[in-house]
């Protein structure tokens, strides 16, 4: 179990973390949300000890992490880390035995990744003649050739091809099915909604929610789409416990102001008296969309919200 408690990092007058905690647990896969500059790669290099912590812990399996127990953890840093002009299966086998691995422990962790990677062809060449993708690759390799207990990976998707994508969709979920805490960052909410067991997101150097996809709907508006094709304009807009109304692609959309049987009802009674209901359906938010109401939510007083458990 990986617990970031408390951390808090400032560089100058910048506040890049303020109090961030989440804990990422046994076969766990966490999505680390947020805009640009919200934290996320600040984080994850003070869990790797590239940078120290004003303040807070960084805990593995209960106990502080130290240079011996930063080793279990493979980590894939936003900046790449790979050395240009050396050969792929040199270079990860360099890095397995740096992490403790035997030279036959590391040749073999070394074929094995790049087979599973589809780049097991490219070993004798030089990392710098690799496309962009491929060289990504090569990262998620570095990353595992020691067998890591833990995986912390910065924006490992981005740029990446649809093929590649299901690649590393793939070994994540098979390192979390392996029971490791596995925990990436990514812009791409599409991916972590269908991906990941929990989702933190980060506003300015706190988490300002968390949960599984399915518990930040739940703490999400509810919302009901309603297609009433006879209404005239306007007919739910002094409706008791309707917050808000909005015309979408998808239909007449209402805010509720809560999910009670007895609001839902007076809603699609009011419907019914418009004629025919084509469709009457509780809207489940999307992870973007979730993730924009929780972003724009923010004050710099704001806690977690209810259903986040951090
Ligand atoms: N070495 C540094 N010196 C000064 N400021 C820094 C440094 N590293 C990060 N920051 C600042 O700390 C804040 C958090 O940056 P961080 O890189 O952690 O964000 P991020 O969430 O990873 O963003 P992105 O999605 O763009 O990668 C930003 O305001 C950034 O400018």
């Amino acid at each position: 179990m990986l617990e970031i408690d408390g951390i808090s990092k400032r560089f100058g007058s910048t506040v890049a973390l303020d109090g961030m905690t989440f804990t990422v647990r046994p076969g766990e896969l966490y999505g680390f949300v947020g805009a640009n500059g919200a934290g996320k790669t600040t984080t994850m290099r003070i869990a790797l000890g590239v940078l120290a912590a004003d303040a807070g812990e960084v805990r593995l399996d209960d106990r502080p992490l130290d240079a011996s127990s930063r080793r279990r953890i493979g980590y894939m840093p936003e900046e790449r880390g790979l050395y240009p002009r050396m050969a792929v299966g040199t270079q990860l086998r360099y890095l397995a035995e740096l992490r403790g691995r035997s030279a036959a422990e590391a040749r073999a962790a070394t074929e094995r990744w790049t087979e599973r990677l589809g780049i097991a062809d490219r070993r004798a060449d030089e990392v710098q003649r690799l496309s962009l993708g491929n060289q990504q690759r090569v990262q998620l390799a570095a990353a595992l050739v020691a067998d890591p207990d833990v995986l912390v990976l910065d924006e490992p998707f981005s740029g990446l091809d649809p093929m590649a994508v299901d690649v590393m969709s793939e070994v994540l979920r098979e390192r979390r099915d392996a029971g490791a805490p596995v925990v990436f960052s990514s812009h791409q909410l599409e991916l972590v909604e269908r991906l990941c067991d929990r989702v933190g997101i980060v506003r300015a150097g706190r988490l300002v929610a968390e949960g599984t996809v399915a518990e930040l709907r739940e703490a999400s508006a509810t919302e009901v789409v309603v297609d009433a094709p006879r209404a005239a304009t306007g007919w739910a807009d002094v409706l008791p416990g309707v917050a808000a109304v909005r015309t979408t692609a998808e239909g007449t959309v209402l805010t509720l102001a809560d999910a009670s049987d007895a609001t839902l009802g007076t809603v699609l009674d009011a419907a019914r008296r418009t004629g025919p209901v084509h469709e009457f359906r509780r809207r489940r938010p999307t992870l973007a969309e979730i993730y924009r109401d929780a972003v724009a939510d923010h004050h710099p007083d704001a806690r977690p919200r209810p259903g986040a458990a951090a």
